[in-house]
């Protein structure tokens, strides 16, 4: 296990996510208890006084794992040299908004950020984004990060994954442990395809198990794609200690690999597979090793599932033209 500290920089660090991730970061949530962490924090000028005191609170915790934190608001200097960007920071959405309406507000921050890991992050750099419109922000940052191999980038569709295991666990008894190859598929939004006809309970397919095509149609699939905007109708603000655990998990399976006989949801730069048209960032199942994720190959797509998989990504492309048309790309 190496000691040299892996450098994070988390992007709107004061923010609400920021909040609760920081503190799972610095605690060894990510690598474990024996591997250092120094955190690199980006925030807008503004927000830096608060960020201050969320660094105040680090400090107080007192975390053996946590070897330094350094703030600011100019994303070439935080981006240094990092192993890891969790690029977090971008506007919420608010009650009766898709988070397709905030490609304008949102686009060009992931234009700026993407140059600037361009031109400073490590050469192991892995960039996870959670911002939404997660996908197409992760696209945009791509887009403009021309040296960096497109497959460090991912955005998070993890979150999407947990609940899908969550609410599948609820409706059979199952514990989540013994759910296994769950799939988002496509975009971070109301058109995600999650998939149980490939998921598996305790070694049985999930869709067989639950024996209920009507309650997968119309209480699974919109239950899941919709938890977003239940979480902000409900606490009325976007949902943040589950988006921040999402995002650890996702950066910690990429960073160690999946275990043997299952497969984790990333959006990553699409080759193609399944007929999801190349270079969209799209939700996959993909196995990790060593820091790469490959997407599995040769599961068998009904016409039920392809045509969920064909609206998401439809989706996503017409995001890929809106930006194309904003100039960000
Ligand atoms: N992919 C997913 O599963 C999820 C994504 N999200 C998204 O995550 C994003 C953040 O959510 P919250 O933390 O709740 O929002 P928030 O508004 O509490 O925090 C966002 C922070 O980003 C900062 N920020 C804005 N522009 C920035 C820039 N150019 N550089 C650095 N920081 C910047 C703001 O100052 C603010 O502190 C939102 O876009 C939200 O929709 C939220 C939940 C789940
Ligand atoms: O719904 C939102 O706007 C926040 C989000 O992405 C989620 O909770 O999945």
């Amino acid at each position: 296990m190496s000691s040299t500290p892996l450098k994070v920089a988390v992007t709107g660090a004061a923010g609400q996510i920021g909040y609760s991730l920081l503190f799972r970061l610095a605690s060894g949530s990510l690598l474990g208890a024996d591997r250092p962490i120094e955190l690199r924090l980006l925030e807008i000028t503004p927000a830096l006084k608060a960020l201050e005191g969320v660094v105040m609170e680090l400090d107080d915790c007192a975390f053996p794992t946590l070897a330094g934190v350094e703030i600011g608001d100019d994303a070439e200097k935080i981006f240094d040299g990092v192993n890891l960007a969790l690029l977090v920071g971008a506007r919420p959405r608010g009650p009766g908004m898709e988070r397709g309406d905030l490609l304008s507000a949102n686009g060009a921050i992931f234009t700026a950020q993407g140059k600037a890991l361009n031109n400073v992050a490590a050469d192991d750099v892995r960039i996870g984004v959670t911002g939404n419109p997660a996908n197409t922000n992760a696209l945009i940052a791509m887009t403009n990060a021309p040296d960096i191999p497109q497959e460090r980038f991912s955005a998070l569709t993890r979150l999407d994954h947990n609940r899908a295991i969550s609410q599948l666990a609820a409706k059979t008894g199952a514990s989540v442990t013994d759910i296994k190859k769950m799939t988002i598929w496509g975009n971070h939004s109301a058109t995600q395809y999650p998939d149980l006809f490939h998921a598996e309970i305790g070694g049985k397919n999930a869709a067989e198990v639950v024996g209920d095509q009507d309650w997968l149609e119309n209480t699974f699939i919109p239950t899941v794609a919709k938890r977003g905007a239940a979480i902000i109708e409900a606490r009325g603000s976007s949902s943040a200690a589950s988006a921040a655990s999402a995002t650890v998990d996702a950066a910690r399976d990429w960073l160690h690999g999946t275990p043997e006989g299952d497969w984790v949801s990333m959006a990553v730069v699409s080759d193609g597979s399944y007929g999801v048209p190349e270079g969209l960032i799209s939700s996959f199942p993909v196995t990790t090793k060593d820091g790469d994720w490959s997407i599995v190959q040769g599961l068998d797509i009904d016409d039920f599932s392809r045509a969920k998989i064909d609206a998401s990504t439809a989706e996503l492309a017409d995001e890929r033209a809106a930006v194309t048309e904003l100039g960000l790309i």
